[in-house]
């Protein structure tokens, strides 16, 4: 798993680095301009010096490049990000680009590195004044614009002019695909820690990405490790591709003390031999466990069906559908591997629960939120049992406060933004206020607030799923960048998830770990499917995934 850190633990690591002696802040900001540079020609092979001099562009360019000379305009903000900025500069001058720079800010109050890297560019070129109503972009021709205004230093909106050039880059893109953005750390506007556009107060009202100019780069490139914003909220759709550059603090990171912030994990790939536990040990079914899922009545079983087909793909030994007597023919039509009971009332689920062998529950989709459904939780949640609750269970839980004290810590609630908002409405309005100073409240703060709250796993849902437990461990699975799988949003793919999990839970796994799995695996069940999909190809394709990880 890979740590995501916020701004203030990459200062620190960066403030490690320095005062160790091994490297100076001048050095690390010249290996991140010349990374920037480098993943530029990595991203677009054609604009690299080994590809000469760009290429005559078409009759159509109104261009005053006769050389064929590749055009950046750099946008340097009032502190270390705008030093990058200056370095990028320099450094495509000096491979032939035609380069213009833009201060927003005062040279005279540039922070000392920033300042060498200001004074190293004014030797070799200029910095632009600016006048309203100037076209900042100039000639059509431009390949290139690089937001270096501000990175994680970021705690306020832009304003004026500064806010004014990103609208023009953007509106300078969306008329000419060849011109890209590239966002030096991060998109100017978007917080580090939060994934947010800090918006102005006079904004507030409007939604966030409509009421502000935020860039919507092509290509982020950051340093060291992704800070949190570059997986949250609307970081990812404003940084496009994201690429790193390894600039030389690995071995700081162990070094400093960041604070109590315990670090948000994103679940990558790589993660995946952190769980050895998946592979399936030699036993009988019983010793995979029994996973019971309840369904609603007549025409209302659909969900809990989707729910057991994953809890079995997963690897639950058995899994069963309790249901109520008239929705059993429905449910026999459909089932075969999965059991069926009769589960009339709270007192048949209770005398099934004296069974021990049925270690994991699922309550909640299709299930309705009748007084008998109540009832029903009630009794699961009594059990002590490891239990999954979702949807319908979510809404019963977040409007009665004797149930919601039920919740214990073999629970995970799997709410999307909406149950969320039912369950945690304090919590929710926070997220949902505008963001105008940074750091900002972000997803991450929220599921921890969640989860120490409830005093269980919180898997809170959207492209960036934030799953937390009460101890503050938290992780994200990104459905973004190389994993996005917008195909993902389709009706009855959250009641599969909640059957992996519960099927993990059945198999042993602890409550984080089974909400992380199950996240995790949904993700790649979707991205091996493909577009196209829906809810019932989902656990159909766990058998292809497991195979590709060579369990
Ligand atoms: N931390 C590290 O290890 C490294 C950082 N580097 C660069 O340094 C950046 C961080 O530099 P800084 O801490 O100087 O921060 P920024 O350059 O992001 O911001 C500069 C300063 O502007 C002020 N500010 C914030 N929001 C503003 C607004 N809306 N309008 C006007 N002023 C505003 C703040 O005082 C802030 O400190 C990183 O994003 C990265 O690009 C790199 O040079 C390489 C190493
Ligand atoms: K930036």
């Amino acid at each position: 798993m890979t740590e995501l850190l916020t701004a203030a633990q990459m200062r620190a690591i960066e403030a490690a680095a320095i005062a160790s002696g091994e490297v100076t802040g001048l050095e690390l900001m010249e290996r991140a301009g010349r990374g920037v540079v480098a993943a530029i020609f990595e991203e677009w092979p054609e604009l690299a010096p080994s590809w000469g001099p760009a290429p005559k562009p078409p009759e159509y360019f109104l261009q005053n490049d006769e050389q064929g000379l590749h055009r950046a305009v750099v946008l340097c903000g009032p502190g270390n990000n705008g030093g990058d900025g200056f370095v990028v500069a320099r450094l495509l001058k000096e491979t032939g680009w035609d380069v213009e720079v833009f201060l927003y800010g005062d040279a005279e109050k540039l922070p000392p590195d920033a300042r060498v890297n200001y004074v190293r560019w004014v030797e070799i070129g200029g910095v632009q004044s600016f006048e309203f109503g100037d076209d900042v972009m100039g000639p059509d021709d431009l390949t290139l614009v690089v937001d270096a205004f501000f990175g994680t230093g970021l705690v306020r909106p832009l304003e004026g002019f500064g806010s004014l050039f990103l609208s023009f880059a953007e509106e300078r893109a969306s008329r000419f695909p060849y011109t890209k953005i590239v966002s030096v750390d991060l998109p100017s506007a978007v917080c580090a820690d939060s994934g947010r556009p800090i918006v102005s107060e006079s904004f507030v009202g409007l939604p966030e990405i409509a009421a502000f100019p935020v860039t919507h780069a092509h290509l982020t490139v950051t340093f060291h490790k992704a800070k949190r914003g570059h997986y949250l909220s609307d970081g990812p759709i404003c940084c496009g591709r994201l690429r790193f550059v390894d600039i030389g603090l690995d071995d700081f990171d162990q070094r400093v003390d960041v604070g109590q912030q315990k670090p948000a994990l994103i679940l990558t790939h790589e993660r995946w031999p952190q769980y050895p536990s998946l592979p399936k040990k030699q036993g009988h079914k019983y010793s995979h466990g029994h996973a019971l899922i309840l369904s609603g009545g007549v025409g209302k079983g659909g969900a809990a069906r989707l729910a057991a087909r994953g809890a079995l793909r997963v690897g639950a030994g058995a899994v069963t559908v309790g249901c109520p007597p008239a929705a059993l023919i429905e449910n026999a039509a459909q089932l075969n591997a999965i059991m069926l009971w009769n589960v009339k009332d709270v007192a048949a689920l209770t005398d099934i629960l004296a069974d021990d062998r049925i270690n994991a529950l699922c309550l909640g989709p299709g299930m309705g939120v009748s007084d008998e459904s109540r009832g029903l939780v009630e009794a699961g949640l009594k059990s002590g049992r490891a239990i999954v609750l979702d949807a319908d269970a979510l809404t019963l839980i977040g409007r009665d406060a004797p149930l919601f004290a039920m919740l214990h810590d073999r629970c995970v609630l799997t709410p999307h933004a909406g149950e969320f908002a039912r369950l945690f409405p304090d919590i929710a309005d926070k997220l949902a206020a505008p963001a105008t100073k940074g750091p900002a409240y972000s997803k991450v703060d929220a599921t921890c607030e969640a989860a120490k709250r409830a005093g269980c796993v919180v898997l809170f849902k959207g492209p960036d799923t934030v799953i937390a437990d009460l101890s503050g461990r938290c992780s994200i699975n990104a459905s973004v960048y190389e994993r996005s799988a917008p195909w993902l949003a389709t009706a009855g793919s959250g009641d599969v998830l909640a059957g992996f999990i519960t099927g993990l839970l059945a198999r042993g796994f602890g409550p984080m770990q089974a909400a992380e799995s199950g996240a995790w695996l949904q993700t790649e069940c979707a991205l091996s499917f493909g577009p196209g999909l829906i809810a019932e190809d989902l656990p159909e394709e766990l058998p292809k995934v497991f195979r590709a990880l060579g369990l």
